[in-house]
């Protein structure tokens, strides 16, 4: 899988962190930065270049990573197209990938221990997107309304 990767100082630990793990469990990661940590640094520059790399990279994953993960996925969802869902434990990386289609997982690594978050986060990576009709109804919906904004 092709996994781009973005964070703030608050995510740099996890984000370092998965990166190694991921790579040796045979993903072809690209770390969107920050390359060196920065207590003041701000997160939307870097998860919004991790979710427009998913989005030019069709069947691409992305993962943004900060205390919480809400302002990283909340900058990833900025980005048209883009399906990005806060991740928690494994059921919801899963139901992200299984009902939302969700291209970009946000997640927070202050919730977590790096080996829990990596488990999150292999989850998210394995689950296949379910392709039921009425889990595509609504993102349709969703779709419609970034398009048109009505
Ligand atoms: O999770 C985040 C945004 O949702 C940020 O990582 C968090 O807000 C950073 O906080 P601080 O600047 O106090 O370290």
């Amino acid at each position: 899988m092709r996994v781009y990767l973005g964070c703030d100082h608050a995510g740099f630990e996890l984000k370092n962190y998965l990166l190694e793990h991921l790579r040796g469990g045979g993903h072809d990661v690209t770390d969107l930065g920050p390359q060196e940590y920065d207590a003041e640094d701000d997160y939307p520059p870097f998860c919004i270049a991790a979710a427009e790399a998913v989005r030019d990279d069709e069947g691409s994953l992305g993962v943004v990573i900060g205390g919480s993960g809400n302002g990283e996925q909340m900058a990833a969802n900025k980005v048209a197209g883009i399906r990005a869902a806060l991740v928690y434990n494994r059921e919801t990386a899963a139901l992200a990938r299984e009902h939302n289609n969700a291209q970009v997982a946000g997640i927070g690594a202050r919730m977590h221990s790096l080996e829990e978050a990596a488990e999150i986060i292999d989850t998210f990576l394995a689950t296949a997107w379910s392709g039921a009709e009425r889990h595509q109804r609504r993102i349709d919906l969703l779709t419609d309304y970034e398009a048109k904004h009505a």
